[in-house]
Parts: structure tokens; sequence; C-alpha cells
């Protein structure tokens, strides 16, 4: 598994911004959204291309063109939904899938509740969104569904990653023939009792869109 942590100032600054608590939701939506755009720039180098005969004003010239099958972007619900607008600024031609998953604050195992995908994901480079890799169990369970449908390549994006998180994927994912890559914003410094990234920005499916319950 790769791991790229996006090292530039504008990204530390709207991450600075966003980790305080006293940011309220509509600037949390709006800085979330600024930061995928430049983490998914990062993210989406390995994008496959094909070459592309056209012609210009001034003659003809061959260049490249987003290979088909498209790729595939897939926000995991509920704080996944707040980073697909910035992704899809990016990859407009994209198709989106969606994967609701909760973790269960008690246990921190991971379920799936929703999912609205292809059947058949074969040669399907994709790209999952969650702000949050913490304990790694909601990512690892998504890449396991993708791949079990037969997504040859993915890229996590993420705002916030966990030490011990980066290290659970990695053990679980061992087994797998798949690139899998992550691309975050910071690598933080652990996970406290209550599996929280620390320092964090708290729960971010609460403070894009409120307690959910
Ligand atoms: O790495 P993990 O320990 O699995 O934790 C990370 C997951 O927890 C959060 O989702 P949550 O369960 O709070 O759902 P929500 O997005 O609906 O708030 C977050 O958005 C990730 O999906
Ligand atoms: O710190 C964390 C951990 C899991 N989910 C969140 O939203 N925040
Ligand atoms: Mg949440």
């Amino acid at each position: 598994m790769r791991l790229h942590v996006v090292n530039h100032p504008l990204v530390s600054h709207k991450l600075t911004v966003l980790r305080d608590q006293d940011t309220d939701s509509p600037t949390f939506r709006r800085l979330t959204d600024e930061l995928v755009t430049l983490l998914a720039y990062e993210a989406t180098r390995e994008v496959r291309v094909a070459p592309l005969d056209i012609i210009t004003p001034v003659g003809p010239t061959t260049g490249v063109y987003l290979a088909q099958p498209k790729p595939m972007v897939v926000p995991i619900l509920r704080a996944g939904l707040g980073m697909l607008d910035g992704m899809m600024r990016l990859l407009p031609t994209a198709e989106v899938g969606f994967l609701g998953m909760v973790r269960n604050e008690e246990t921190l195992a991971a379920s799936t509740y929703a999912e609205r995908l292809p059947e058949d994901l074969s040669g399907r480079q994709c790209y999952v969104l969650d702000p949050m890799l913490a304990t790694g169990g909601t990512l690892a369970a998504a890449i396991r569904f993708l791949t079990d449908r037969g997504a040859d390549d993915i890229t996590a994006i993420c705002l916030l990653a966990a030490p011990e998180g980066v290290a659970n994927l990695e053990k679980d994912l061992e087994d797998l023939d798949v690139p899998v890559a992550v691309v975050t914003a910071a690598l933080d410094e652990k996970l406290n009792d209550k599996g929280y990234i620390v320092p964090g920005l708290g729960d971010a499916g609460d403070r894009l869109y409120g307690v959910a319950h």
C-alpha cells in the first residue's frame, strides 16, 4: 500500500482552520470541498489516459484523454459525501457509486448499510472518498467490497489518517493483489481510547451535517 501525505502550505492552512472547534458547518463544508480538490490533484497522478488525435487551429497533434472505462468515484456515506463535489470538479466525467457505512462507536467495527454500485467493476480504477482513516476498519471493508467486484486499482482520499489505522489497513490488505494508495492531508499523532484521531477534527460527519442521533 502506498501512503502519500500531501505536503503543501495551502493544504496545511486550510486543514488548520478545518480542525478548529470554532469553525462552523458552512465553513467546514467549504474547506472540505477545497481541500479535496487539492488532494485529488495528487491522487489522480496515475489516472489512466489514452492517446487522442486532435486538430488545433494551427495543426494536428496527439494529446491524451481519460481512458475507458471511466474512473469510479465512491464516497462513503455519510461524511464522504462532503468530498464528492470537490472530487468531481477535477474528474467531471467520472461515474459515482455509493457505499453507506457506519462504525459502531462501542466496538469500533464498521458495517455497511447501503450500496449502489455496478455489480461488475472489472478493470475499473476507483477513488474512495472518506475524510477519516481512524482504525482503518471502514476503509478496509470498502476496499474489499470494491476489489471483490473486480476493481483493479484503488486510491483512497482522506483528510486525516491515524498511524494505527494505516498499519491496520496495510495488514488487512496484505493478501490483496490490487494496488492501493492512500492520499491524505495529514498523518496525525494517534488514536484516543474512543478511536478518535488526535489531534484530529472531531466527528467529520457531525461537523459537516450535524449530530446524527
Ligand atoms: O477508520 P474507522 O475507525 O473505521 O473510522 C472512520 C469512519 O468513521 C466515520 O464515519 P461514521 O461511522 O462516524 O459515519 P458518518 O460518516 O455517518 O458520521 C468516518 O467518516 C469514517 O467512515
Ligand atoms: O476522529 C474520528 C474518528 C472516526 N470518525 C470521525 O469522524 N472522526
Ligand atoms: Mg460520524
